[in-house]
């Protein structure tokens, strides 16, 4: 049986087929801002997304993502805690079968609904594949979303779960702006981690925003429409699909605002 969320395959069985599950620089983490070092050094985040780089939406079976043409510098994030140039692959996101979780990293141990991810990759590297092994190959920008107002932007890609219902099913998607998703204030923590799904690689510098998005709630319950199953098997709906917090194991979080 693959890696998933349920009993018999979730996070606490990951370490059996992937050891690093009990690494020293394991994702997510509870962030308690009270222990967050300010550190003047941090730049803003500068993220410079192009719409017609977007290609796809994808029920993968864990999460559903949608997936951006990288051979190119047109969808990048620079600055921020890192150096050089990493490209957007694609995004997703986590929630929970309810309201009162689903976000995979917390505040001083408050969840949120959900959480999106805008995982990039360093192109000091020749590929997105050959930079999830590197200790700097990888950057994922992490935004929580809790319940308020409507968010117009996300609507467009709730819009599009019809056609990815079940496990395995994809549709084209083009001409949407991450950007769009984006919390007003883009202050943010960041730490080293890594992945928070198998391979689980030590690869990733998080970047976890300070303000969260909102979503309604009707918004939120179209997310758990989607199914971990594929067409024909028994349908699971796709909730819960977070791994919770790990070991902080001696590292430092540093806040790019005072
Ligand atoms: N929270 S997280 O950012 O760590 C994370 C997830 F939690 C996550 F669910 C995914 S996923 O692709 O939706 C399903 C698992 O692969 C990915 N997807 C990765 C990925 C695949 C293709 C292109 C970009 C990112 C992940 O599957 C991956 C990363 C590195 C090497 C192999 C696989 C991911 F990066
Ligand atoms: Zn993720």
């Amino acid at each position: 049986m693959s890696w998933g969320y349920g009993a018999d395959n979730g996070p606490e069985k990951w370490v059996a087929n992937f050891p690093i599950a009990d690494g020293p620089r394991q994702s997510p983490i509870d962030i308690v801002p009270g222990e967050a070092s300010f550190d003047g050094d941090l730049k803003p985040l500068k993220l410079k997304y192009d719409p017609s780089t977007c290609l796809d939406i994808l029920n993968n079976g864990h999460s559903f993502q949608v997936t951006f043409a990288d051979d190119s510098d047109s969808s990048t994030l620079t600055d921020g805690p890192i150096s050089g140039i990493y490209r957007l692959k694609q995004f997703h996101f986590h929630w929970g079968a309810s309201d009162d979780r689903g976000s995979e990293h917390t505040v001083e141990g408050t969840k949120y609904p959900a959480e999106l991810h805008l995982v990039h990759w360093n192109t000091k590297y020749p590929s997105f594949g050959e930079a999830a092994g590197q200790p700097d190959g990888l950057a994922v920008v992490g935004v929580f979303l809790k319940c308020g107002d409507d968010n117009a932007s996300l609507q467009k890609i709730l819009d599009a779960f019809d056609s990815i219902k079940a496990k395995g099913k994809q549709t084209s998607f083009c001409g949407f702006d991450p950007t769009a998703l984006l919390p007003g204030s883009l202050d943010y923590w960041t730490y080293l981690g890594s992945l928070t799904t198998p391979p689980l690689l030590e690869s990733v510098t998080w970047i976890v925003c300070k303000e969260p998005i909102s979503v309604s709630c009707e918004q939120m319950a179209k997310f758990r429409s989607l199914l971990f199953s594929a067409e024909g098997e028994a349908e699971c709906c796709m909730v819960d699909n977070y791994r919770p917090p790990q070991p902080l194991k001696g590292r430092s979080v540093r806040a790019s605002f005072q």
